[in-house]
């Protein structure tokens, strides 16, 4: 079946072109990578880990990055009723890397057990990706940095995004190594939970 309009995804050569070629889409795969390994030797200075801690083998060194192209339609959110872009969720990776347009929509609340909750709005800014600290590396880091709630509230604008994740290392690997940590967890069972939660992310209303 096809709708006459996008059916460069079905054609059985797009995905060697994608992994041969250097696509637009890839580059940008590419440079949030090299984005991410940055911001970890960042990290190891700050929680005085020794220079290279993160790219031994088994941690980083070969890391699955997700690369999402995010759309969302025209209808206004209702908070009220639970009906937003993307819903209260934080992300599960060690960090993601978020470009957007110019629409807002992107929300955060810095204090995750305030109640009632606090959102404020975080506009783009022209050149700059926004980070966003994920639930692995709150783990990392023993809760020295803590995962971003965020939400997205549509405000009857279409909104594209662009979002990144550097997820995590070897699928047995433990994630340990931080001086104070006080939890144990290891990456396959840090997967398997997340894909068992995040009602919020469920709260969508828009397809990707
Ligand atoms: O589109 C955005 O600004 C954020 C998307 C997001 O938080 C997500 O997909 O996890
Ligand atoms: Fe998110």
């Amino acid at each position: 079946m096809t709708d006459g309009t996008s059916t460069w995804y079905r054609k059985p050569t797009a995905i060697p072109d994608f992994i041969n070629g250097t696509s637009k889409t890839k580059l940008e795969l590419w440079r949030c990578s090299a984005l991410s390994r940055r911001l970890l030797s960042l990290l190891e200075k700050t929680l005085g880990l020794e220079s290279g801690f993160f790219s031994q083998p088994g941690r980083f060194d070969a890391p699955t990055t997700l690369l999402r192209l995010l759309h969302y339609t025209e209808e206004v959110s209702r908070p009220d009723t639970g009906v937003y872009g993307a819903g209260a969720h934080t992300d599960y990776g060690m960090f993601t890397l978020l470009l957007t347009d110019n629409v807002p929509g992107l929300q955060v609340c810095r204090d995750k057990e305030a109640s009632p909750q606090v959102w404020e709005d975080v506009l783009p800014k022209e050149g700059a990706y926004i980070v966003n600290l994920g639930d692995m590396m709150q783990i990392w880091t023993n809760g020295r940095y803590r995962s971003t709630l965020h939400r997205v509230v549509k405000g009857g604008q279409e909104r594209y995004s662009i979002w990144a994740n550097y997820v995590w290392g070897a699928l047995n690997e433990a994630v340990q190594g931080h001086p104070c940590r006080i939890q144990t967890i290891h990456v396959k069972a840090h997967v398997y939970a997340i894909s068992h939660r995040k009602p919020g992310l469920l709260q969508r209303t828009s397809s990707p």
